[in-house]
């Protein structure tokens, strides 16, 4: 019988039910197992059974030949043109959330719960990235998935007593009927844009993500490779799915955890509102702009080391590897604790916990260990995307509002694999001057 090492401190192994898990901290041998281990590792078989209700098979819980296809695919969706031409969403909806912004304010509201506007500003501009023109209807199936979410949450925990999953219980029953009702909506936005291209009104599915991924399910069928791993009906529908689960919650919780830190600390909020006053003229930032942000990116870098919005990495082995010293067999589960590594002081420097954004000063990191967005081929496909969002939003409210914290904030962020604040975090808001 093979064994492997288990050691307290950097790495140790420990039992969650009837899964053995390893714990890896050291940034070396984390860096080589993301880089190098990717296409023998992937999601276990509890967290593809715990979404598979919610986002199925779409990329976030694809494993091999899948895995890759499907990257392939979307990962233009993210890059070059295709991506700064979001910029223009990104703005409009933006400019929303300060007009309701004020209109609180002026109807006598003192103070705002940030992370309320965040999650909603977030999950418009995923509609509109994803569903362009159809966005109200996106925003209603995004509206139905996050309670889909909720649920298979729940239903998720009793994932561990066999055969559950197949038990008529009120959950389940309720599962079965949301995830019919947002497909449904899916479906009649898919066959609209299928209409137009039938009768000729148009000649592409859109430049959208969901028009994307239709046109990419055509050319499969045109060219007559119609099998498994080709793109479907359910899997286009998975995909739009699991590109709002991942691209908006995450963002919301980096925007909120940012806002948090400048309203705790005025001198970095007034060094960034100045950087945004010179770079941008007092106008909406431009994509050339952005790139000029440099004390806005330390401050957005710093608030993800503090509160990675993914605060653990968790992959299956599906083949027997060898890790540095370590020999690891198949079906062995590896976490990456984040949200440790992150925090630890061996790493840091004796100020870990503290709030520093000049720590990232500097652009050479140790390999390994700032991992807000994973590292290697299954990194987070949209970390540019992210990175141009949370700029736009946050360089336009610092220009509009000066904000400090609340004195009813209460510090009490939560770890369910993402890093949430218990109570949300109130900010009194003051309107500068145009
Ligand atoms: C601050 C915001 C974000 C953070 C911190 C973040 C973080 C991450 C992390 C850590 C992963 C790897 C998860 C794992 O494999 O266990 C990931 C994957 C992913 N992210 Fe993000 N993400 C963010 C925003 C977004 C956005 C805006 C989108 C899309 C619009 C997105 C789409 C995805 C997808 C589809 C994957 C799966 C990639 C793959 O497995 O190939 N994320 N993200």
């Amino acid at each position: 019988m093979k064994l492997i090492l288990t050691v307290a401190g950097k790495r140790f192994l420990y039992w969650n039910g009837s899964e053995p898990r390893l714990c890896l901290t050291e940034t070396k041998l984390i860096k080589e197992f993301l880089s190098k281990h990717s296409t023998v590792s992937g999601k276990s078989w509890q967290q593809r059974q715990g979404s598979k209700n919610f986002i199925g098979e779409g990329l976030l819980m694809a494993n091999g030949e899948d895995w890759y296809h499907q990257r392939h695919i979307v990962a233009p969706a993210f890059m070059g043109d295709r991506l700064k031409s979001y910029a223009g969403h990104m703005v409009e909806c933006t400019k929303e959330m300060l007009q309701s912004m004020k209109i609180a304010l002026e109807s006598g509201q003192t103070e705002v719960e940030i992370g309320h506007y965040m999650t909603k500003l977030t999950a418009d501009i995923i509609s509109r990235t994803e569903f362009g023109t159809s966005y109200q209807k996106g925003k209603k199936i995004f509206h139905l998935l996050t309670l889909l979410q909720t649920r298979c949450a729940q239903a998720s925990r009793h994932l561990c007593i066999p055969g559950s999953r197949f038990f008529p219980s009120k959950y389940n029953r309720e599962i079965k009927s949301l995830k019919m009702e947002v497909e449904t909506l899916l479906m009649e936005i898919i066959q609209s844009r299928k209409d137009c291209v039938e009768i000729g009104r148009s000649n592409s599915y859109g430049n959208d993500l969901l028009g994307m991924l239709l046109n990419e399910m055509q050319k499969k069928k045109g060219n007559g490779n119609n099998n498994n791993s080709s793109i479907n009906l359910q899997l286009v529908m998975d995909q739009c799915k699991t590109f709002f689960f991942a691209g908006h919650e995450t963002t919301a919780l980096l925007l909120t955890w940012t806002v948090m830190l400048l309203a705790s600390n005025k001198s970095w909020q007034d060094k960034v509102r100045a950087e945004v006053t010179n770079v941008c003229d007092g106008g909406i930032p431009s994509l050339d702009q952005l790139s000029k942000l440099t004390l806005l990116h330390m401050v957005i870098n710093e608030s993800m080391r503090l509160y990675p919005p993914a605060s653990v990495l968790p992959r299956m082995v599906f083949e027997d590897i060898v890790l540095g010293d370590l020999y690891i067999p198949k079906g062995l589960s590896i976490w990456i604790p984040v949200l440790a590594i992150h925090h630890s002081e061996k790493l840091w420097g004796k100020d870990a916990n503290e709030f520093n954004p000049e720590r990232f000063t500097s652009k050479s990191f140790v390999p390994g260990r700032f991992l807000p967005f994973a590292s290697g081929p299954r990194n987070c496909v949209g970390q540019a995307f992210a990175l141009m969002e949370a700029k736009i939003i946050l360089a336009m409210l610092i220009s509009r509002f000066s904000f400090t914290i609340s004195e009813n904030y209460r510090h009490a962020p939560v770890v369910v694999l993402t890093i949430k604040p218990k109570y949300g975090v109130q900010v009194c808001l003051k309107p500068l001057e145009p």
